[in-house]
């Protein structure tokens, strides 16, 4: 077994803060939780688009293109990798496979902020406890208020029937097992940065505008940006 003390922390000479005076600007985690359907990557989307329009330097991790790779599921990595590998390593649903979803692009987004981008994230992420990790990962390696939790709050109704995958009908119909909010908990986050509710009706780009918005009320984003 390997010894932690085995692997020694190196420091390098380029810092954070050298990176983040480069791009004139604070890296952070913007982290959209939410329903299946709620709307978490068309905001992050366009939230990514106005940025990038303010010359900010941005990356966006994607639940659905996240798992298409780093966090592939077993079937996706057998051919190429064998079955003791996949089955090892490959990630489906399951809480313990959903935490270890969690942990990997936590990790990976507090390495993006860590190189100055505003790193937003679209993953379901149902469990408190996994987002308050990646929380304190993020913050352990920048500062307190580098980790912004933003609820997009669409009711599960609203979702299913929005339904653009037609996941929720193989949901119901049992087709589909630990589908979040039919037959798994989504644990609400209880003080997120920011709470977007969709009931009122808002459109993608206004709830983009309201998280930018946010972002420039804390000085993430200047408001004379370009
Ligand atoms: N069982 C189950 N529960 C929830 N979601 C499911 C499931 N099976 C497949 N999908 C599709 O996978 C996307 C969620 O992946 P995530 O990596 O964001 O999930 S998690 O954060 O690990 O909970 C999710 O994407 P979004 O609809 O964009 O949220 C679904 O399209
Ligand atoms: N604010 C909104 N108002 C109306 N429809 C929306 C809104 N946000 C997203 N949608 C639509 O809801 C569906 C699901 O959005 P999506 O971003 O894929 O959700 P998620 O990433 O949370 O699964 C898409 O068809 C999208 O066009």
């Amino acid at each position: 077994m390997t010894n932690p003390s085995d692997i020694v922390w190196h420091e390098q000479t380029v810092d954070r803060a050298a990176r983040e005076a480069n791009l004139s600007q604070r890296g952070v985690v913007v982290w959209f939780t939410g329903l299946s359907g709620c709307g978490k990557s068309t905001v992050a989307n366009e939230l990514e688009h106005q940025l990038n329009q303010l010359g900010r330097a941005t990356i966006l991790l994607d639940g659905d293109n996240i798992r298409h790779g780093l966090c592939a599921p077993p079937s996706g990595l057998k051919e190429e990798h064998g079955e003791e590998f996949a089955n090892r390593f490959g990630l489906g649903f399951g809480a313990i496979d959903r935490e270890e979803n969690i942990r990997r692009i936590g990790s990976v987004a507090a390495l993006m902020a860590s190189a100055g981008l505003i790193t937003l994230t679209a993953f379901v992420s149902p469990y408190r406890r996994d987002r308050d990790r990646v929380r304190k990962i993020v913050e352990a390696s920048g500062a307190v208020g580098d980790f912004l939790e933003v609820f997009v709050d669409t009711p599960l109704e609203i979702c299913e029937a929005r339904d653009p995958k037609g996941l929720y009908k193989k949901a119901r119909a049992g087709e589909i097992k630990n589908f979040t909010g039919i037959s798994d908990p989504y644990e609400s986050p209880e003080q997120p940065e920011i709470h977007l509710a969709g009931h009122a009706e808002a459109t993608p780009s206004e709830q983009a505008a309201e998280v930018l918005a946010e972002l420039t009320r804390r000085g993430i984003v200047a408001s004379s940006a370009r």
